[in-house]
């Protein structure tokens, strides 16, 4: 039987990359079925990223009938020349002041660069919490591109270093973004499960 597993996010971009990223290989028949449910979850205010992510599914695990199987991820954008802020923290600033307000915070430093992080949090059918996570070094840049997704318009990664992740294909972004990497340790860790 194919086993379900739960996506608890209310973001609907992250529900896309990550339905790509966890698609089935052409010809290879799907392990798991994701399901999606919107629960407005906590996120607790720490600089630890996975302690974030962990008390989002721990508190997911409590609305969800027992022994489902069930994940979360949270997503920051880590500023060097701030030691790591916004960080899990970059929703509200880009509520109150936008990608230009982020790109202004930078404004009279000489170093742009940021890390963009994905920490996923899974809950397996028994309870036990594991934690992936994944990350991409960039810089951050006057915006380009579309306006869809959170700070995809302002954010250059290294490896694709005149797009930012706006201006890229969605299967070019999947294949370097934080979200990948953190989804491929997830994915490794099912495969190896069954
Ligand atoms: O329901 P959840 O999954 O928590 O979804 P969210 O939108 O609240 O997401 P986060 O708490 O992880 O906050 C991350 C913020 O960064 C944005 N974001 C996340 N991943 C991104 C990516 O790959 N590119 C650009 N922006 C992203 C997102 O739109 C949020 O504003
Ligand atoms: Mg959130």
């Amino acid at each position: 039987m194919v086993q379900q597993i739960v996506f608890v996010t209310g973001n609907a971009n992250k529900l896309k990359e990550v339905k790509m990223l966890l698609a089935p290989e052409v010809g290879q028949e799907a392990r798991f079925e994701l399901i999606n449910t919107d629960i407005d979850l906590d996120e607790v205010q720490s600089s630890s990223l996975e302690e974030i992510a962990r008390h989002k599914v721990a508190q997911a695990k409590t609305v969800l009938p027992e022994g489902t199987a069930v994940f979360v991820e949270d997503t920051a954008l880590c500023f060097e020349g701030y030691n790591g802020l916004p960080g899990a923290y970059v929703k509200w600033f880009l509520k109150k002041v936008g990608p230009e307000g982020l790109v202004r915070m930078l404004e009279g430093f000489e170093n742009k660069g940021a890390e963009a992080v994905t920490t996923v949090a899974y809950s397996d059918a028994e309870g036990e919490i594991h934690i992936f996570q994944g990350k991409t070094s960039g810089k951050i840049v006057s915006p380009r591109g579309s306006r869809d997704f959170g700070w995809d318009c302002i954010f250059e990664p290294v490896e694709c270093a005149n797009k930012t992740y706006a201006e890229m294909e969605k299967a070019d972004k999947n294949k370097i973004s934080q979200r990948s990497r953190a989804f491929a340790l997830l994915q490794k860790h099912l495969h190896n499960d069954q």
